[in-house]
């Protein structure tokens, strides 16, 4: 915002050195003509937010003398504007140029006698001024139009840096908007808050109460329940709002933005009349945005269809084919995965869920085979090629990380749910490329939220087998919905839970944990130091010690990637923002004065170190929760771009990133427990302490606790990991089930009954040691707590060793 004592310079542009493409962020070199500062040199490097500049154009910068820390002094403009003609003489000269075809001299005097030299500015704010002077209609548009490519651009970023935006969202509402952005947003500021992302209510109402927009104006209440509506959903995850709730939270925004006290009534009259335009959707006493709304009823939709066109297979020919498969794999499916096996062959659309373990992988391979034989088909990789002919089998994930592991697991070619869409931007208004027919499985299924999986099923054949794969208790989606747990509660679509463990291994403790955990139960041995497992407890100030430790002695021992720190909360001393830099001081250090190293906010970044990438980019093919290694970084002076870049490896995708763009990306030696989700790691360190008592949940803790493949460190205090399996998950609240149950009305089918199984009779004996008899005293805690070696001793080296 422009403040009183501002600085100026005028001058010609020499060279624009830099342009963001994505905002009007510039850094210009300008040969001064005239300024109000003490500056010993003829040039000037200006930065700031400027829209179309043009090289040896004049301009007039408003702003202040910088000292950046790089580059040394620099005017840093807050605002700006073209130099126009300021004389009679210039404007006439100036409008009666090539610039405006079909003014002439005559013209361009009348018009500047009429309206002065401030003409420019009077017809660009009302164009119509000009009908007073007597133009025709197309002198008039000719003028108004050209003035507004000349200058108009110029005029929006101008009025929008007056407004306050950043570069950024100034570039996101002239996207939005073009030159009439200073229009609407004088004309009804809040359609910002659902227009443009990164703009909320009090944003929007600092602005209207700029241009006297009262309180209680029907605009300033719609805007509040939009994005009380949007804040809630997005907020929780659900897919509505309760009407009660969105109406006090609306009431409690409006009173706390300007402190003045609102009517209930008008808020409700607001809610009426945003239904009746079809803004939001009211059923019954569930208030829905509109596009969440849309997506549920598709979803529902879309899959009554996939079901109903449906022609069987032969049941017999598939068992055939199944028993066949079994012993060219050397596998005994056992009863509730052969039926699952059988019945995904068999329907248009299946659904399998189950814990670690529990042979969904297995499963799915059984699936794949079945499916071949009977279509006869190769699963030869080699026999097909990308472009011409494509392997048969579509294998999906929505992360890269998950996808890549779909391959590992499977053999067979796997992508991102984006790509196999063609989305190249995220999913909420897109429209994704159609699939051929043909067998569709997707994987981590708990991931997809209600956006991309309506998505999904807008770009299927009609005659798609699908098949969804997941975990079922693992967190939900990090969008809104919960569509996998929504699908297998709305017992309408056929689906397999498998809860026997099969992983025979002997020494894997884990597994056995994670189930325990899912029963909300925590084994007698949690605290005893296992081959696979350990618990060292210790107070929250102690973490951070321990968990050096830790990473001192499985340095070495372990890939970089491969140890991975998790935890619920950023803050604390047990948070990612402590645990990241003491990780990276160890596994990567700073070895000498000469070592590379770049500053980002609070965080240092050097060669080597691991990643995490915090967007989803589908053109680039990086997606939020993917991890990389810093390889190059490259100093503002010898990049392209002139700022400074950095260039991460995500598993073989060599992306560069540009400093303005450095916020896409973390350290990840320390992430969060939901931006692990579908990826796996040897070593998985877990601490937890009460300080985040809020978040701690039962899901969260057995997701956490399925991403360690072979080791699994816990740290902490115990009574944070009890607090955490007996604190249930909040259940979002979607309508999902609802409109599934509507859409089958009664053709539901009854879910296909599992035969009787006996859960984890694999690992018998540690399960049953497990069950509900682990006991925390008072005294553990606090004699443990003195030593944060505690339970180091007992460590096998075998526990740190990959295997
Ligand atoms: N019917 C079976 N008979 C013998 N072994 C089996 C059977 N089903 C699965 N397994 C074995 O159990 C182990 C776990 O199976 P699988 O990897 O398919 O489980 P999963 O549910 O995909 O596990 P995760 O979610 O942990 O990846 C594998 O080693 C697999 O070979």
């Amino acid at each position: 915002m422009a403040t009183l004592e501002q600085d100026t310079v005028t001058g010609r542009i020499k060279s624009i050195f830099f342009q963001n493409p994505t905002n009007f962020y510039k850094i210009l070199l300008v040969e001064i003509t005239a300024t109000t500062i003490t500056w010993p040199e003829a040039e000037i490097v200006v930065t700031g937010s400027f829209g179309d500049i043009k090289e040896d154009g004049v301009y007039t910068f408003v702003g202040h003398v910088i000292n950046h820390p790089k580059y040394g002094n620099q005017f840093q403009a807050d605002n700006y504007s073209v130099e126009k003609p300021t004389t009679k003489q210039g404007l006439v000269q100036y409008l009666s140029s090539d610039k405006f075809p079909g003014i002439g001299e005559k013209t361009a005097e009348r018009i500047v006698d009429s309206l002065g030299v401030g003409a420019i500015d009077k017809i660009l704010k009302e164009p119509k001024v000009l009908r007073q002077l007597g133009l025709n209609a197309a002198k008039t548009t000719t003028l108004v139009e050209n003035l507004k490519a000349n200058l108009g651009m110029e005029q929006v970023i101008i009025g929008l840096n007056d407004y306050g935006f950043s570069s950024n969202l100034a570039a996101k509402i002239y996207q939005q908007y073009q030159t009439d952005a200073l229009d609407v947003i004088e004309e009804n500021p809040y359609r910002l808050i659902g227009d443009i992302d990164g703009i909320g209510f009090k944003r929007a109402d600092a602005i209207a109460a700029k241009l006297n927009i009262t309180p209680d104006d029907p605009m300033r209440i719609s805007g509040a329940l939009i994005d009380t509506l949007q804040q809630q959903t997005d907020g929780t995850g659900d897919t509505y709002c309760q009407l009660d709730t969105l109406v006090k939270q609306t009431i409690n925004l409006l009173e706390s933005a300007r402190n003045i006290a609102i009517d209930p009534n008008l808020v409700a009259d607001s809610l009426i009349q945003l239904g009746k335009s079809n803004q939001v959707i009211a059923d019954g006493k569930r208030i829905f945005p509109k596009r969440l709304f849309d997506a549920e009823n598709n979803i529902a939709a879309r899959l009554k269809r996939l079901m109903t066109d449906a022609e069987a297979p032969d049941e017999a020919a598939i068992k055939k084919a199944l028993k066949t498969v079994e012993k060219e794999i050397g596998i005994d499916y056992d009863p509730v995965q052969r039926d699952a096996i059988l019945t995904a062959i068999k329907e248009p659309f299946f659904m399998l869920t189950g814990g670690p373990g529990t042979g969904k992988t297995t499963v799915i391979n059984g699936i794949v085979r079945v499916y071949a034989a009977l279509n006869d088909l190769s699963l030869d990789i080699n026999k097909y090629n990308d472009e011409t002919k494509p392997f048969p089998i579509m294998l999906a994930a929505p992360t890269g990380r998950a996808s890549k592991r779909m391959t590992e697991t499977t053999g067979l070619p796997a992508s991102t749910i984006h790509r196999l869409l063609g989305l190249s931007v995220d999913t909420q208004d897109f429209e994704p490329k159609e699939l051929p027919d043909g067998l569709l499985i997707v994987d981590e299924m708990s991931m997809v939220d209600t956006y991309l999986f309506r998505t999904l099923l807008n770009s299927l054949h009609a005659d798609i087998k699908l098949i969804l794969v997941g975990d079922k208790d693992q967190l939900p989606s990090v969008g809104p919905g919960q569509v996998f747990a929504d699908l297998l509660s709305s017992h309408v679509l056929p689906s397999q839970e498998l809860t026997h463990i099969h992983r025979q291994d002997a020494t894997s403790s884990i597994i056995p944990l994670a189930h325990a955990i899912n029963r909300g139960e925590l084994p007698a041995d949690l605290l005893k130091p296992q081959a696979d497992r350990s618990f060292f407890v210790c107070p929250p100030e102690q973490i951070q010690s321990v968990v050096a430790q830790v990473i001192q002695k499985a340095q070495g021992k372990f890939a970089p990637l491969a140890i991975q720190i998790l935890a619920p909360m950023y803050r604390g001393t047990a948070g990612i923002d402590a645990l990241n830099p003491l990780a990276q001081s160890i596994l990567n250090p700073k070895k000498s004065e000469r070592t590379k190293e770049v500053e980002s906010g609070d965080q240092k970044y050097r060669i080597g170190d691991k990643v995490l990438q915090l967007v989803n980019n589908p053109e680039q093919n990086v997606f939020n929760g993917e991890i990389g290694v810093i390889q190059g970084i490259t100093p503002a002076k010898q990049a392209e771009s002139k700022t400074d870049e950095l260039t991460i490896d995500f598993d073989g995708n060599e992306l560069t990133y540009k400093r303005s763009d450095w916020q896409k990306f973390t350290l990840a030696y320390a992430t969060s427990i939901h931006k692990a989700q579908g990826s796996e790691f040897d070593l998985v360190i877990l601490p937890l302490t009460l300080q985040s008592r809020r978040m701690l949940r039962r899901n969260l803790i057995y997701t956490a606790i399925t991403r360690a493949k072979d080791f699994l460190i816990l740290v902490g205090d115990p009574r944070a990991f009890e607090l955490a399996v007996t604190q249930m998950a909040d259940n979002r609240q979607t309508g999902l089930v609802e409109k599934l149950q509507e859409a089958f009305g009664d053709h539901s089918v009854t879910p296909p009954v599992a035969p009787k199984q006996t859960p984890e009779t694999a690992s018998e004996p540690e399960v049953e040691e497990a069950k509900g008899s682990y006991q925390l005293t008072p005294e553990l805690v606090q004699t443990q707590a003195i030593d944060p070696m505690i339970g180091m001793a007992d460590l096998t080296p075998a526990a740190f060793m990959p295997k």
